[in-house]
């Protein structure tokens, strides 16, 4: 992210990569959420930045880890969503507008997420610390940092929760090391990074981080 305090700070793409190769990265990446279980249902959604001011972004309702070219829509940034765009693409969107260095988003139904969330929304925060993987985030180097995790409410109305995240990110304190990603409540996890490979690396770890967080409650 723009914000230095965050552990999002990525270098920024010169070149981002050809829509093709954006969306077999994102067919890629949904095929391996699908192995982890990650996409039940139908659930999920997938996004990475592409040449010529373009994101490849999943179709809404196909099956995440079973996509073919097809189910993945040629949307330009900053402007109308396509029909047939993904229910949560606005959330996509609003992160590549606020946050020019980001290159690919990931969305999942993370079990640990969606459970932690609903136990942590009234603070709007998991706090994570103590865990060595804490530096598989970018630019985290030990165990020690407090790293916050934002939580939101669930809601149908996208919209405002693409202006709720807008606003956290933009407003967050400079002392405070905000996360790639977010939860929310009951429903799952949003991860994201300078490129696939960075992002579904944070997702992999937070995805990891969140249920040591759990087991640590239980
Ligand atoms: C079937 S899960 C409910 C919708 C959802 O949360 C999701 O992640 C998938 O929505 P999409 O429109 O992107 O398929
Ligand atoms: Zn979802």
């Amino acid at each position: 992210m723009s914000q230095p305090s965050t552990a999002t700070s990525a270098t920024a793409h010169s070149v981002w990569p050809d829509w093709n190769t954006a969306a077999q990265a994102v067919i890629e990446t949904g095929r391996q959420a699908a192995q982890r279980g990650w996409v039940p249902a139908t659930a999920g959604n997938f996004s990475v930045r592409a040449a010529d001011g373009l994101v490849a972004i999943t179709r809404s309702g196909v099956d995440k880890g079973a996509m073919v070219l097809t189910d993945i829509l040629r949307q330009p940034a900053g402007q109308a969503l396509l029909p047939g765009s993904s229910a949560e693409a606005e959330l996509h969107l609003r992160l590549y507008a606020d946050h020019p260095t980001l290159g690919a988003v990931f969305h999942t139904h993370n079990l640990a997420a969606s459970v932690l969330g609903r136990l942590h929304v009234a603070h709007g925060r998991i706090v994570l610390e103590g865990w060595e993987l804490q530096k598989a985030l970018q630019g985290i180097r030990t165990h020690e940092t407090r790293v916050h995790l934002p939580v939101f409410a669930n809601t149908q109305d996208i919209a405002a929760l693409a202006n709720e995240v807008s606003a956290h990110f933009a407003l967050a304190p400079a002392d405070t090391v905000l996360a790639p990603g977010y939860v929310i409540a009951g429903h799952g996890l949003y991860a994201w990074g300078s490129d696939a490979r960075q992002a579904w690396r944070h997702l992999e770890a937070l995805d990891v981080l969140l249920a040591q967080v759990l087991a640590l409650r239980a």
